[in-house]
């Protein structure tokens, strides 16, 4: 079923929760070369205030990776999938538990892919293999992953992603930092809003859902639990700039 586009947001009572890569920024060939513009970070801004404060970054990133792309906006922030929040805009980074080492992992699985366009990304409990610049080397990165799997605690698993494959504790999960930001005072009462465009983004429409809330995929590619749809990255940032009023 071809899903519509979302209704604009009438009067102050939303909160807004926002992916970013694919989402936000179009995708690069390597983390570091995603391009944010003077314009993004005037919009983002705007609708901070738009809705009173009531917004966040919900992201796969780090929140300090988040911060170095907005900069020098510190924005609310569930980073890491959820594992590191900022509650408060400009606030301090609840940082992220290590349950497992897997600095070894890491160092193996770049060794296998040196000089192949494999980027190896480190985030602390989260271990990224990108092969977007190589996706030839997908199914290989999938099959180390899945090797580097039975060495970590029953808590970690595998989340396919978009041109690679991350490791990652259970509980990093965007739905239930979705849930925790609207818990908060600012956000209690108000009716929940997620863009995202990936499979990691799914428990944020769920949770989205079940609040009764509008669920945005963007670029959809198959099933999802969204209940509405954005063509790409041009035409979100489009319905974003309609929502400043
Ligand atoms: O949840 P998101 O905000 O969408 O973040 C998901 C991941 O985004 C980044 O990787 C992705 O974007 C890169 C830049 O376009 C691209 O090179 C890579 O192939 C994508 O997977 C980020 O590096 C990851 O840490 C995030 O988990
Ligand atoms: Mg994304």
């Amino acid at each position: 079923m071809d899903l519509l586009p979302p209704p604009d947001l009438d009067g102050p009572n939303w909160a807004l929760f926002l992916d970013i890569d694919g989402t936000l920024v179009e995708h690069a060939p390597h983390p570091d070369a995603v391009v944010v513009d003077a314009d993004l970070r005037i919009l983002l801004a705007a609708l901070q205030e738009r809705f009173d404060g009531a917004l966040a970054l919900v992201t796969g990133r780090s929140v300090a990776a988040a911060d170095r792309l907005f900069a020098p906006l510190e924005l609310r922030a569930a980073g890491l999938y959820g594992l590191e929040h900022r509650l408060e805009p400009g606030g301090p980074v609840e940082p992220a538990k290590e349950p497992a080492d897997i600095a070894a992992l890491a160092d193996e699985i770049e060794v296998e892919f040196a000089g192949r366009n494999v980027h190896v990304e480190r985030k602390g409990p989260i271990l990224a293999i990108h092969t977007r610049a190589a996706p030839d080397l997908l199914d290989r990165a999938i099959q180390l992953v899945e090797q580097a799997l039975t060495r970590l605690p029953p808590n970690y698993r595998l989340l396919p992603g978009n041109a690679g494959v991350e490791l990652m504790p259970l509980e990093a999960v965007k739905g239930a930092a979705i849930r925790r930001f609207m818990r908060m005072e600012d956000f209690r009462g108000r009716r929940p809003v997620f863009l995202g465009d990936d499979t990691s983004d799914e428990t944020g429409f769920e949770a989205i859902n079940e609040a009764d809330g509008i669920s945005i995929r963007v670029k959809p590619n198959g099933a999802t639990l969204a209940g509405h749809a954005l063509a790409d990255v041009a035409a979100t940032l489009e319905w974003l700039r309609r929502q400043r009023r």
